[in-house]
């Protein structure tokens, strides 16, 4: 990918972090009797990319329509630099749409136009020049690594290079904001993470802020900064993507959550009882200081023959550790399990008792 192009040669909006690019305050939206969105809060800093993610039909698009002006909010306020959308004219509305760019899952491009005419479409309709708009649309093709693609038609190429043509074409008319309305999930694992990479990328190198939508939580853990989870339409958690990772607290996050954590093997949970016996299988959760010492090693060491390793993992998410490990405890010393239990609770590890495994003697 050749992505070299300075902030200052494709003219993106470079923010302080402390500015809001994006504000939503208590926006209504309903349907009939269906609210898509319930009171929605939402601040989204310069530069930051944040992930909103969610289950089908809890009001991601609504919400999406909503930034770019293409929904009205029933009540609330919605504000893009500063600048309140709310009761803007379609007229008015227009020169805000060429701040916010959008990508789209089936890339939306036109298929009679060449790779070039796509990504210079949104600046012929802006009325800039043809001189011009063929040279941006140039820097733009380089920047996403598809230079030597530009007179070829749209119908040439892989998924993963017409979302880079999305990309380059959502760029043109130099947006402050960024909207990714699930630009991945049409492709393969592979193909996926290069689109990521390039995301990244650009948001390093220009400070363009990011804001996507998602179904998929590896695609917020690999690009994120910051993710909101979003639930019939209410925002019901909210935080650094390795926070929200390592102690999620809504049961919906848990569970989109479930198929990135280590989970307990069935074939255990299956013959989890709550009756004292056997081994107690405790979940223990550490992350960010808490888990870089040697807490095993420790615990060993402070109470030995006190437990098995069971399942689990480190995983490292915004250069944070994120641990996850199941541990069982033989309950033939009645004490045993609480001294476990006080020894990583001081070392400031989440712990639960899941049951006991009576099987295992
Ligand atoms: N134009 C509409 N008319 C009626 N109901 C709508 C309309 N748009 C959305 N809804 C309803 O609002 C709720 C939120 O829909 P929305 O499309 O925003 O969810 P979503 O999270 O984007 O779902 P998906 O991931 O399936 O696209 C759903 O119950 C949906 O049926």
């Amino acid at each position: 990918m050749n992505s070299i192009v300075s902030a200052s040669t494709i003219g993106a909006t470079s923010k302080a972090a402390s500015n809001e690019v994006v504000r939503l305050v208590d926006v209504h939206r309903h349907f009939g009797a269906t609210p898509a969105l319930d009171g929605i809060s939402l601040t989204v800093h310069g530069g930051e990319i944040l992930g909103i993610i969610g289950r089908s039909g809890a009001g991601k698009s609504t919400l999406i329509r909503c930034l770019n002006g293409l929904e009205r909010p029933d009540s609330g306020e919605i504000e893009i630099e500063g600048r309140s959308i709310v009761g803007l004219d379609e007229k008015d509305l227009q020169p805000l749409r060429r701040r916010v760019g959008m990508i789209f899952q089936h890339f939306n491009l036109l298929s009679s136009r060449t790779v070039e005419e796509n990504v210079a479409l949104p600046m012929k309709i802006a009325g800039i020049a043809k001189a011009e708009r063929l040279t941006r649309a140039h820097e733009l093709l380089e920047l996403v690594g598809l230079a030597d693609k530009a007179k070829t038609y749209p119908s040439s190429l892989s998924g993963g290079q017409k979302q880079r043509v999305g990309i380059a074409r959502a760029l043109a008319a130099r947006p402050a904001l960024l909207l990714s309305d699930e630009a991945t999930s049409a492709l393969d694992p592979e193909t996926t993470r290069s689109i990521l990479t390039l995301l990244k990328d650009i948001n390093r190198k220009l400070g363009l802020t990011i804001v996507l939508i998602t179904h998929e939580m590896e695609v917020v853990r690999n690009i994120a900064d910051r993710v909101a989870v979003i639930d019939a339409g209410r925002i019901v958690e909210e935080g650094q993507v390795w926070s929200v990772f390592a102690d999620p607290k809504a049961p919906i996050t848990q569970s989109l959550l479930s198929g990135s954590r280590p989970q307990l093997p069935e074939h255990i949970a299956a013959r989890l009882s709550l009756t004292t016996g056997g081994e107690a299988i405790l979940s223990i959760d550490m992350a960010g200081p808490a888990a870089q010492g040697a807490v095993f090693a420790d615990l060993s060491a402070a109470l030995p023959q006190s437990f098995r390793l069971v399942h689990g993992g480190i995983d490292h998410i915004q250069n944070q550790p994120v641990a996850r490990f199941f541990i069982a405890v033989p309950t033939r010393d009645p004490a045993l399990k609480d001294k476990v239990l006080q020894f990583l609770t001081a070392r400031s590890a989440r712990v639960e008792v899941l049951g006991y495994d009576t099987d295992h003697v």
